[in-house]
């Protein structure tokens, strides 16, 4: 069991989680600026080639053209007025340019003109020796180069034209063979596929431990399609990323593909939402088309969320489009068997406003969180983006992993590649620390990343509740396997604990349990704070809810008594709104005071616990903020005061 500090709606929670966090006043994460984008440059498709081609071979013959018929200089003259210069002995230079069949001329007085070669052979060797004669200075220039160019520009340019054209129209005429550069073509043709697979692997991916360990079954899927089928197992058909812009999603869908040695083809859900209806839906099958010829293989739906919207919403224009492009995404989701070996993934960072049927069994049925990286995970994608470049002695990464709470990867592959910059413009070898440093700055100063980090007393605030929990957990002698500081997916910190979720009976005792715990991140805020934030609305509503269950359907209450409560009106009251008519006055005020009396009663133990091990709190509260998240034997070390021995 998850306990997850949410602050979002429930479909963002992992499954099966148990949430006991709250939101914070004002912001939405989900609401944050569109992800950005680092500019790459395009990977050139044969089609690209070919049309680069093309344009270039038709450039050549154009200039080729113009080389070939530039005129020389001077003004034509005719036959007869060139002997009548020869014969006066007027000319001083001539020049046979056998390419051009003409003789360019200079006078004597440095005036310059030409003459045609004269139409026979034997009457232009004629003219040779006539100027010759006359003492003029004669040359012959062969020309090689005009020569050269006039074979290639009038039989191989056109030649080549010809053939890259007739490429061109072989390689766009049917699908895949295509790279996935955007918004060229349109998608059946650029198959958005290439035929060889991504050269990153999960050794690219860092601090994403928990994504790739749930992502080797769809590798290992992706190796023997076969044996899924043979077996009748389910395999990994839909898969669902979610979590914050930079995370690394794209990474992460491409180093599966990379991992597993098959081809990836990626799309952006927004590709398929046109205006025109029907031309998403028939992008999307001809995208499957290609991917089917290829598989095994993966195809990245990026920002899932623009194709998969809810359906049926009150939108203006555009929805009906959408619905089809959505059903089209749907009748390739089921229409692939197990043994097809073509896994989709999807990645969104609102899986809130998915359409519900995209989530249904067999299709994205698997999701994967990616969360923001802790400290540790940190350090170690900085250790991947600042592999071979040269860093100074001085540099300690755990440092600069320190220094950026709250930074995703793409924001560390920033800082790395920022403080490049740096040296290279200072004209420096070597990337010092200062040069880390002064990029954390640039980077945290960038527009995307101002919103989002938190300040020092909020972190404060989110570890002090978090650590209230796991402390008060413990000390309930439930197993705590994780406490964590850093935001996953919509939540703000997180406490893992095990088990519980699928208990067949719970003793009202157990419930209590799980009223204290849910109460006990409030109570550390108010404890060491000395004040409450909104960040426990949602422990607030899960031990709301335990109670009035306890009180309206278990007859867990002395004073209501050992009664099930049913009909319309306790089903109201249970849904949290005032019940009318059916239940008494009186049976209302005592639903309602016992309901309060179990919380506080909650509230008070959590705050006896908090009290007594508050040393163990405060360690676990600076731990917290230096480490950000603590697990396995490091917790249980911290924990050891508190829980109870059996
Ligand atoms: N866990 C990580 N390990 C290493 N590098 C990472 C990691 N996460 C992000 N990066 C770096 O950040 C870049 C951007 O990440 P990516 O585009 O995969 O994020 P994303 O979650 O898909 O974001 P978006 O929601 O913006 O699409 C990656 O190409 C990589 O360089
Ligand atoms: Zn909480």
């Amino acid at each position: 069991m998850t306990d997850t500090m949410t602050e979002a709606d429930p479909a963002t929670r992992p499954r099966r989680a148990e949430s006991l966090h709250g939101r914070p006043a004002t912001s939405d994460r989900r609401r944050e600026p569109s992800p950005r984008r680092r500019p790459t440059l395009p990977r050139l498709s044969p089609r690209h080639w070919l049309v680069a081609a093309v344009v270039g071979l038709l450039l050549l013959f154009g200039a080729a053209l113009a080389y070939l018929t530039a005129d020389p200089s001077g003004r034509e003259v005719g036959l007869d007025r060139l002997s009548e210069l020869a014969g006066a002995g007027a000319v001083e230079k001539a020049t046979f340019l056998d390419e051009d069949a003409r003789v360019v001329v200079t006078t004597a007085g440095g005036e310059q003109f030409w003459v045609a070669y004269p139409a026979s052979d034997s009457a232009t060797s004629a003219l040779l020796q006539e100027l010759t004669a006359s003492g003029a200075q004669v040359s012959v220039d062969a020309q090689p180069g005009k020569a050269v160019t006039r074979i290639v520009a009038t039989g191989l340019l056109p030649l080549m034209v010809l053939a890259a054209l007739f490429g061109l129209f072989f390689v766009g005429g049917r699908d895949g063979g295509a790279s996935d550069i955007r918004g060229f073509g349109t998608l059946g043709k650029r198959g958005g596929g290439r035929a060889t697979p991504p050269a990153v692997t999960f050794a690219d991916v860092a601090g994403a431990d928990e994504a790739v360990t749930e992502l080797r079954e769809v590798v290992e899927y992706l190796n023997d399609p076969g044996r899924y089928a043979a077996l009748g197992a389910n395999p990994p058909k839909g898969v669902l990323l979610f979590g914050p812009p930079g995370t690394g999603k794209t990474l992460i869908a491409r180093a599966t593909a990379g991992e597993a040695g098959v081809p990836f083809f990626s799309v952006a859900g927004a590709e398929f939402v046109e205006s025109l209806v029907g031309v998403g839906a028939a992008r999307i099958r001809d995208l499957f088309a290609s991917v089917r010829a290829v598989a095994p293989a993966i195809v990245f739906i990026d920002e899932l969320d623009a194709a998969g919207r809810r359906r049926g919403g009150a939108e203006t224009g555009g929805s009906e489009e959408r619905e089809q492009t959505l059903n089209q995404l749907l009748v390739e989701l089921d229409g692939f068997a197990a043994s097809a070996g073509i896994v989709v993934m999807g990645a969104t960072n609102r899986p809130d406003i998915l359409d519900p049927a995209l989530l249904r069994p067999g299709r994205f049925d698997r999701h994967v969180t990616v969360d923001q990286p802790d400290r540790a995970g940190r350090e170690k994608i900085l250790q991947v983006h600042s592999r071979g470049k040269p860093l100074a002695a001085d540099v300690d990464l755990a440092v600069v992993a320190r220094r950026t709470p709250g930074f995703t990867g793409a924001d560390l592959a920033n800082v790395v590649n920022e403080a490049t910059l740096l040296a290279i413009r200072e004209g420096r070898s070597l990337i010092g620390m200062p040069d880390l440093v002064e990029a954390i700055e640039r980077v945290l100063g960038g527009p995307q990343r101002r919103g989002r980090i938190l300040g020092d007393e909020v972190r404060r605030r989110i570890a002090v509740h978090e650590a209230g929990h796991a402390v008060v957990a413990g000390a309930m002698g439930q197993e705590v396997h994780r406490v964590s500081v850093v935001s996953r997916g919509s939540g703000l910190g997180t406490v893992g604990l095990a088990g519980g979720e699928e208990a067949v009976l719970l003793t009202a005792a157990e419930l209590a349990d799980r009223i204290t715990v849910a109460m006990s991140g409030r109570a550390a805020e108010e404890i060491l704070l000395g004040s409450a934030s909104t960040g426990s609305e949602d422990d607030l509503a899960r031990a709301t809810e335990i109670a009035r269950e306890m009180v309206l359907r278990h007859g867990m209450s002395p004073t209501v008594g050992r009664v099930r409560l049913t009909g319309s009106a306790a089903d109201v009251f249970l849904g949290g709104q005032a019940a009318t008519g059916e239940l008494s006055q009186d049976l209302r005020r005592r639903v309602e005071s016992e309901t309060a009396r179990l919380l506080d009663a909650g509230f008070e133990r959590a705050a006896d616990v908090l009290l007594a091990h508050r040393a163990v709190v405060e360690g676990l509260v600076s731990v917290l903020l230096a480490e950000e998240s603590l697990e396995g034997s490091a917790l249980e070390r911290h924990l050891q005061a508190v829980v109870p021995t059996t």
